[in-house]
């Protein structure tokens, strides 16, 4: 239709400009990115019609409302001229797709607003707001009110001058004093940052490509490394992440409609102790402009957490236009700070963030069944309790629901949201609107110990610790999966969490500490294997980074720097001494397998007690709460890449080699999928019979 029409504009002699707009109020959000895997419409090329608008005779004006992203900013730029609504956003997101922009905006952005801003914005496919984009160059104009109207009246100041110059394929890309260095220090920082991930890589090429050749060579190179992309299976799994993401939020209530969310005056965050995840908790509200009371036991928590709330926000506010405005944080009708249980009467929705301690909620859950008005919604942030046992406090355990946050909670985006027994579905869509609230990845779940992200990782962390009884060590197993793409290995992170966590729970589970049967076998609870290993170590008081020791050594207690450390090196072998295990050399693919299949395992079970509603929402979960790398698609879709009938293969060697590890048996759902002869993905929940009716 564009080509059509400029083709029509050209040929008409009474048509003096062209302005290109969408429609209802967006410019466009770029190519259709199902399309990508469908090599029909791959052949409809964007890049010649980009040509084609910018050599047109008559001057062409883009009127950008909404959002112009990826292939719609290269539309834009391929416009001599860009009015932009002060409210739209522009982008070059491909990268977070696994692609890059393959409509010769790699060529042109770095000609019309330099290499290192077009850099940073095909590298990261960030959004930019209209106001940085005119300070960058890249509109010519913004306006308040009628974009529509402003570019015809620019289009209209415009006829018969010169086009030459707004024509960016003839312009040469800035020059920078030291382009070379600057050019090798961006590459090495986003190799750094990208850790297998290719996209970011290519893109940096594609504009490399643009400061070292003429524009039409450019976009050759271009094309070739949209191909290489294209191809490989990296974007594949980010486009997969993508819709899976919008999948997620899809959330229906049986009947199959979306309902109606409560809309709040004001909620109430309580906290028995304004502590990480409650402060966390309180700058997400105050974010998503929701009104927040933050209560809290005494005078002297309540002034601790105030204090580390106000730090967190002024840090926030920096980071926004117009922040600290914008986010009116000083204003008591936006939060107040108290102590003072009364104020429970008025508020829409409570969330409880104390710390984890059953006895403790339940304690609470009964005090705010007496106090809060009826309609009130109830949310526990808790990370593995029975959200039935809390509502079983409460007169009404129809509005008790599970809020998992994930640390920092105003900086992770993801939210499992956990049904109890009676948790209605109104409830349950009033805490999905919270998520979306506060732009957040809300994930609905059912209840067990750990729901679903912390029961996946029960396994994978078991069988690290595992690899280190039999002859590994943190930081071999750490690089490993490192190298696979997460952000942090699981030693690390056990070091940066604070061992002394899990310590504390399997403690009030009875598997070590003064409750554990008298005779008890070292490495045996409950007819299975356990490793006391992280036990011991907490026992000499190595929590981690806050004690400056842990799996590994830090420069000083609350150190970041981790350094592998000899004495744990020593340690192990005398344990392995201790207990008579023969030290072998385990080598990365067992590392990799037995760590990544055994979540992956886990995963399938929870798929086949209808934990959760399909392996998309195992992958959101993953992508957005544990650092799965995203390129990777999450562990299900993983799985799938590897081929279901590998995994089980693989599964049923491991765990006949550790008979007494029942979470290596390959789970039933497993078996069933490959013996149909490995079923896709989406086909996946075809083969069970019955479904959660909440989900
Ligand atoms: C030769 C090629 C050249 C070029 O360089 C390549 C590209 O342009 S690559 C493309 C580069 N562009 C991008 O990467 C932009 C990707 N898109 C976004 O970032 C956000 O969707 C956007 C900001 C636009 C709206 O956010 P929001 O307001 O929170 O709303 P929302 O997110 O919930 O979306 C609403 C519905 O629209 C759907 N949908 C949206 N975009 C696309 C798409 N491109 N395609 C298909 N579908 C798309 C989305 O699935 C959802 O559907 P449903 O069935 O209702 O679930």
């Amino acid at each position: 239709a564009l080509e059509d029409g400029l083709k029509k504009a050209d040929a008409d002699p009474s048509v003096k400009a062209v302005m290109i707009c969408g429609e209802n109020g967006k410019f466009s959000a770029g190519a259709d990115i199902r399309g990508f895997s469908s090599p029909k419409t791959l052949g409809v090329a964007l890049g010649p019609i980009v040509s084609l608008i910018e050599s047109s005779e008559k001057p062409v004006v883009a009127a950008i409302e909404g959002v112009a992203l990826g292939g719609g900013l290269e539309v834009a730029l391929g416009c001599h001229y860009r009015v932009a609504h002060a409210k739209a956003r522009m982008g070059l997101p491909e990268v977070t797709i696994g692609l890059l922009p393959g409509a010769e905006g790699t060529q042109r952005l770095p000609r019309l607003i330099g290499v290192p801003a077009a850099l940073d914005m095909i590298t990261t496919g960030k959004h930019i707001p209209a106001t940085e984009a005119l300070k960058l160059g890249l509109v010519d104009e913004i306006v308040e009110e009628n974009t529509i109207e402003a570019a015809i009246r620019l289009a209209n100041k415009v006829i018969g001058q010169p086009l030459g110059p707004r024509r960016l394929s003839l312009k040469p890309v800035p020059k920078l004093p030291n382009m070379e260095a600057f050019l090798q220090e961006a590459q090495v920082k986003v190799k750094r940052q990208a850790r297998g991930f290719l996209a970011p890589e290519l893109c940096f090429q594609a504009v490399q490509a643009a400061t070292q050749r003429p524009f039409a060579e450019g976009v050759r190179r271009e094309r070739e490394l949209f191909q290489v992309l294209l191809s490989s299976g990296q974007a594949q799994a980010l486009q997969y992440a993508f819709f899976a993401e919008r999948a997620v939020h899809r959330w229906a209530t049986p009947g199959g409609i979306n309902l109606l969310f409560i809309i709040f005056d004001s909620i109430l965050l309580l906290s028995l102790g304004l502590g990480t995840m409650g402060q966390g908790i309180v700058t997400s509200l105050v974010k998503a402009n929701i009104p927040v009371v933050a209560l809290e036991q005494n005078l002297e928590y309540l002034n601790k957490g105030r204090k580390a709330v106000m730090v967190l926000l002024e840090r926030e506010a920096k980071k926004m236009e117009g922040g600290a405005q914008k986010l009116d944080f000083h204003n008591p009708a936006r939060l107040q700070f108290t102590v003072d249980f009364n104020l429970l009467h008025d508020v829409d929705l409570v969330i409880e963030a104390v710390f984890e301690n059953m006895a403790l909620k339940k304690e609470i859950f009964h005090k705010l069944s007496n106090i809060c008005k009826p309609g009130a919604l109830l949310c526990t942030n808790t990370s593995a309790l029975d959200i039935d046992e809390i509502a079983s406090a409460t007169s009404r355990p129809q509005q008790v629901i599970g809020t998992h946050f994930f640390s920092p909670a105003h900086v992770m985006r993801l939210l499992e949201i956990i049904y109890g027994r009676h948790t209605s579905p109104s409830a349950i869509a009033t805490a999905m609107q919270l998520a979306k609230d506060m732009k957040k990845v809300g994930v609905v779940v059912g209840n067990c110990f750990g729901f679903v992200g912390n029961r996946m990782m029960f396994p994978y962390v078991e069988q690290a610790v595992f690899l280190l009884e039999e002859g590994s060590r943190p930081e071999a197993v750490d690089q490993v999966l490192e190298d696979f793409g997460f952000k942090i290995g699981p030693f690390r992170m056990s070091d940066l969490a604070g061992l002394d966590v899990g310590w504390r729970s399997r403690k009030g589970q009875g598997l070590t500490g003064p409750s554990l049967p008298a005779g008890s076998s070292a490495r045996q609870r409950r007819g299975q294997r356990y490793s006391p290993l992280p036990d011991l170590l907490c026992e000499r008081g190595r929590f981690g980074q806050k004690t400056g020791k842990g799996w590994y050594q830090y420069e000083r207690a609350g150190g970041r720097t981790a350094t592998p450390d000899p004495w744990i090196h020593g340690f192990l072998s005398q344990y392995r001494d201790t207990h008579r295990i023969e030290t072998r050399y385990i080598d990365q693919e067992e590392i990799l397998e037995r760590c990544l299949f055994s979540l992956i395992n886990e995963g399938f079970a929870i798929l086949a007690e209808g934990i959760a509603s399909g392996p998309e929402h195992l992958d959101v979960i993953y992508l957005n709460g544990y650092g799965w790398p995203k390129h990777r698609g999450g562990p299900m879709f993983y799985a799938s890449t590897v081929g279901l009938p590998r995994v089980l293969a693989k599964l049923q060697k491991y765990s006949e080699a550790h008979p007494d590890v029942p979470k290596l048996r390959p789970s039933a759902f497993l078996k069933k999928l490959v013996a149909v002869g490995n079923a896709p993905l989406k086909e996946w929940m075809s083969y069970l019979s019955r479904q959660s009716p909440k989900l």
